[in-house]
């Protein structure tokens, strides 16, 4: 004796049904022609024209119907495929299952034919008339319900699947997009700031309000063509990098070192008194006198100019770089290797 044959008929009859099932067969909301039968005899008949909507999505109902004649459309909603049916077929069976529920479907007579529809008073007259053919049926409906909900639920997940690509291809574009806008904003040869990325800062630090006070120093190296003449552009790119370096090792979190373009750098520092600015300078122009001293060829740096001022947060970026330039070029005159300040008054402090 083999397990099927001795598995009680109702385990046995499911079996078939399920394998039926994962065949295809239970898709199809159908009636055999003995159910057909029996629920013409016990439902009413009900002509419907063609474009008459039965029902919408969401309505709440308790009434199942099969097609007699015609054709109905049933409409999901969202992305998912309508289904037509025709002769023999049925919808709204939950109603008979549940009782009143809300439709998961919106449903129009697309083409004039016949209905019959069916409450729960008849179908208990049916089940008294034919328990084991509405068994049947029943078993069907519930097994065509399980696996629609199975492929939704497989559906849902190809469609979580590809919405977490989608999130990770986002993150993915967003970090090269902030990685593309660090790499506008930096100067290549000395990873300060450049002029765009000082324009940005600028930018946002007045969106946000920018701090009270606030001091600029120009910075120049002294005779740098001399450095590329006589050492090679690569020991001048190497004396830009050792500015580069001091700038950055004396700018606190919320200074702004940046290189302006050649030879030329900015330390944008929050400093509310001219004291601050000039300890800055100091300590720039000192580093570079110190790091001249080593007996190094080619020398690791060159001497510097140095220009300061405080600024006026409610003024321009030109009128800052005026007023530090007109410093520098007092530096540049009187020699270079120096630190020159200028008042806002254009006097001298
Ligand atoms: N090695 C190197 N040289 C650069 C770079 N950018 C600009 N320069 C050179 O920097 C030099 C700047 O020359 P000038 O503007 O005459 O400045 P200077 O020689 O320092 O003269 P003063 O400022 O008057 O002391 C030029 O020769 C440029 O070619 C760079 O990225 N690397």
């Amino acid at each position: 004796m083999n397990r099927q044959s001795a598995a009680p008929p109702s385990v046995r009859a499911s079996n078939a049904l399920l394998d039926a099932a994962h065949a295809g067969a239970m898709t199809t909301a159908s009636l055999t022609a003995d159910e057909y039968a029996l629920f013409a005899e016990f439902a009413s008949a009900r002509r419907v024209q063609g474009g008459e909507r039965l029902f919408h999505r969401g309505d709440h109902g308790a009434t199942m119907f099969v097609v007699a004649q015609g054709r109905v459309e049933l409409d999901f909603g969202d992305d998912l495929t309508a289904k037509l049916l025709g002769p023999g077929e049925f919808f709204g069976e939950l109603a008979l299952l549940i009782g009143d529920h809300a439709r998961s479907a919106g449903a129009v007579m697309s083409e004039s034919g016949v209905l019959l529809v069916l409450q729960q008073a008849e179908f208990e007259k049916m089940v008294e008339r034919n328990p084991r053919m509405l068994a049947q049926f029943l078993r069907r409906t519930i097994m065509r319900v399980v696996l629609n909900e199975q492929s939704l639920i497989r559906r849902l997940r190809l469609r979580n699947e590809e919405l977490q690509n989608a999130l990770d291809h986002l993150h993915a574009t967003t970090h090269q997009l902030n990685k593309t806008e660090e790499l506008v904003r930096t100067d290549d040869l000395t990873g300060l700031y450049n002029r765009r990325g000082l324009t940005l800062h600028l930018q946002e630090s007045r969106a946000l309000g920018m701090a009270p006070g606030l001091g600029l120093l120009l910075i120049d190296c002294d005779r740098f063509k001399q450095v590329n003449d006589e050492h090679g552009h690569l020991a001048g790119d190497r004396v830009l990098q050792s500015v580069a370096n001091i700038l950055r090792s004396v700018a606190g979190p919320e200074d702004m070192p940046c290189r302006l373009g050649g030879d030329e750098f900015c330390l944008l520092i929050a400093a509310e008194h001219p004291e601050k600015v000039k300890r800055y300078a100091d300590f720039i122009i000192s580093t570079t006198q110190g790091l001249l001293m080593l007996p190094q060829s080619p020398p690791p740096v060159c001497p510097v100019s140095v220009g300061g001022c405080l600024i006026d947060p409610a003024s321009d970026w030109n009128a800052w770089y005026g007023l530090a330039d007109a410093a520098l070029y007092r530096a540049k005159r009187l020699g270079g290797n120096r630190f020159e300040w200028q008042g806002s008054d254009a006097g001298h402090d």
